[in-house]
Order: C-alpha cells, then structure tokens, then sequence
C-alpha cells in the first residue's frame, strides 16, 4: 500500500491546495456496508489500533469543556468577564464550545444537509471528486502520515474555500444541487466567526488585533463521515490522535453523534454535541504564536458500532508565504518557540517524516 506523499507546488504555483498526502484504499463507507461475513480479521486488521486504551475516558468531565458566549464578548458591559472566560479556555482547555455565535440556522441547516446527502450518493459519483495526489481538494480517505499508520475509520471532502480570489468552485461537489451555495454561505459566515474570535484573541494577549488579522485568511474545510463499524468498534478510531495545523478549527458536529475526544492532563474527554454551538480549537499556530501559552490539544474521533457521525472541520489558516512568531509576554518568559515559516511548517505538518514526533515539536527551540 502506497502513500502518496504531498509533492509540494511547483514554485509559481504555491498553494495549501499542493501540501495533502492521500492514501489509494478502499473506501471506508463502502466497506463498512459490505456484508458481516465479509468485513474479515484481515480488512479489518489495519484499522485496528493498540493503543487505544492507553489513557483512560473521564466521560464526567464532558461538562467542564468552557462555552464561551460570542454575544457576551461583543457586549461592553460583559464583555470583560467573558474575555477572562475565554483567555482560561485557551490557556487550559484549548478549546471551547461557542454560543450565539451569529451564524443563521438555515445556514447550518442547509450545509448539514447537503453534506449528508453528498455521502449518501453511489461511490461512483463521489469519486468523480477523487483526490489527486498532494491534493487538500477533492473526495478521499483520511490523511495518514506514515505507511505503518493506522487507518482512519472515515472518509472526506475536502473543500478548499477561501480567499475567494483563490478558489476555483469548478471543483466542488455539484451535487446535491444546492451543495456549492451551502458551502458558499457557510464558508462566509464562518469567515466572520473566525474574523471576531482572533480579534477577541488577540484582545486576551493584549495585542494589536492586526496581529492576528491575516492568521485567519485561508480557509479549508473538511467533511468527514465515520461510518458505523460493525467489527470491534472499541478497538478502532474514525480519526487518530492529532494537534491541527491550523490557526484556528472551528468544527460543526452535523448529526449530533458524540465520538470526538480531547485529551486533557493525560486522560481523553468525550466532547458532547451542542446543536446551538461550533466547537472551536487552538491549532498548532496559535500555540507557536502564543509561545505555548494557548495550547493546540491533541483529540481524536472514536466510532461507533451502530450509528453513523459527520462533522464539518474549517481549518482557518494564514497565507503559506508568511511567518510566524513567538509573541512573548515579559522579558523573563523563557523562548518556547521559533519564528516559524509558515509553508515550512505545512509542509511537516503534512509530510511523513516525523520521526515520531510531532510538527509542533519540530517548531520548538531546539533542547526544550
Ligand atoms: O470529526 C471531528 O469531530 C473532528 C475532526 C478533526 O479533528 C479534524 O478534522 O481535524
Ligand atoms: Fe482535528
């Protein structure tokens, strides 16, 4: 089984569009619905992950994951006290669920729908998407990062959104019909969303807004179905242990299926589906930029044996030809990170030479 590892652009041409890895398997929904008989020991083998005991599920800690309240941030007369609420979800948690966030319910409820109706298609009208090699763009399976990586239970879309000068629509998804409008509207308004968290952020470190204002200029966003698993769901994942690469993920849990899990102080935390919220994380590039301060927490998505779960990540990014730096809150405070480029840095995040360390590790200064 081969791993196509990313390319890279071809110098003129470079674009976060060029970074993906893909891996030419089977498609995960397909094989979920063969019959019993034959989901065999040995189809399933390669998704089958060891470690995945290996830190115990606190599921009573599931209430403790913050909300923060967009309309409060907004709000001069509460606004103090939920910027306060917000600097501790990302000193601590890394991540929060966020309310009144503005974006109209038919909004959400038109990109919902398509999305579950572009996974319901045949196989063969999904795969005229199919990614091409070193490509973020198109219909596939999971990312891996090495060839003895385990398999991911899940299949995606990858949509790359914005800038809108950038885009070319003529590669998203035409069907179901309205599946390019929903997208459209949704990319938009997360757009917003995205644009006033980084400037509360931004107001959290007490630093100029148009600091962080061209963090967040690239968006791409991610559909993912983890299909039911009939065959040792405990012992599979819909998505492995990962920090984002990104900025900032904000994430849309579409049918309401609990499965993604955050690991917090050594133990994983179910995250429970809010219909009224977006699920927002620190990624790796705030943590740089923070100098560690604001935490990119690793999470993963666990499956289930009988129900199907969709989410829609939006990966909000900076442009590959910038950099990023540390900021440092006082002359003490000991240089966690470098100054990192920023294509460098999606390049790793992306390739398969990781040495079994992460991309964040690699950004940090060296002996720390
Ligand atoms: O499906 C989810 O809940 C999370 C997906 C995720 O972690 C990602 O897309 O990076
Ligand atoms: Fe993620």
């Amino acid at each position: 089984m081969e791993v196509e590892a990313a390319s890279g652009g071809s110098g003129s041409e470079r674009s976060w569009l060029k970074l993906g890895s893909t891996l030419p398997v089977r498609n995960v929904q397909a094989l979920a619905s063969s019959a019993p008989d034959e989901l065999t020991t040995d189809k399933i083998e390669r998704y089958i992950q060891p470690d995945i005991d290996a830190h115990p599920v606190l599921v009573e800690r599931s209430d403790d994951v913050p909300v923060i309240d967009l309309g409060k941030l907004l709000n001069p007369e509460t606004g103090e006290t939920e910027s306060a609420k917000l600097k501790f979800a990302c000193e601590e948690w890394g991540f929060f669920q966020l309310v009144n966030h503005g974006v109209p319910d038919e909004v959400i409820a038109g990109v919902k729908r398509d999305t579950e109706k572009f996974f319901e298609l045949p196989l063969e009208v999904k795969r005229v998407y199919a990614q091409r090699p070193g490509d973020l763009q198109g219909y596939g399976q999971a990312y891996v990062q090495s060839h003895d990586q385990k398999l991911d239970w899940g299949d995606l879309l990858g949509v790359y959104t914005q800038p809108p000068q950038a885009r070319d629509m003529s590669y998203w998804p035409s069907q179901p019909h309205t599946f390019r409008n929903s997208i459209e509207e949704y990319s938009s308004e997360l757009m917003k969303v995205a644009d006033s968290v980084a400037t509360f952020i931004a107001k959290t470190l007490d630093v100029d807004p148009e600091l962080v204002a061209d963090k967040n200029v690239v968006q791409i966003l991610r559909m993912s179905y983890y299909p039911q698993c009939p065959s040792t769901p405990e012992k599979v994942l819909g998505f492995s242990p990962h920090s984002d690469g990104s900025f900032l993920t904000i994430l849309l849990e579409v049918n309401s299926v609990q499965g993604l899990q955050i690991r917090w102080n050594g133990v994983w935390i179910p995250v429970k589906p809010r219909r009224d919220a977006l699920l927002v994380n620190v990624g790796d590039l705030l943590e740089i930029m923070t100098n560690g301060r604001y935490k990119s927490i690793e999470h993963r998505v666990t499956i289930n044996a009988h129900k199907e779960r969709l989410s829609i990540s939006a990966f909000h990014v900076p442009n590959l030809d910038g950099v990023i730096s540390p900021i440092l809150g006082t002359m003490e405070e000991k240089v966690l990170y470098k100054t990192t480029n920023v294509e460098e840095y999606a390049r790793l995040y992306m390739s398969s030479k990781l040495d079994g360390k992460t991309a964040l590790d690699h950004a940090k200064v060296s002996g720390i």
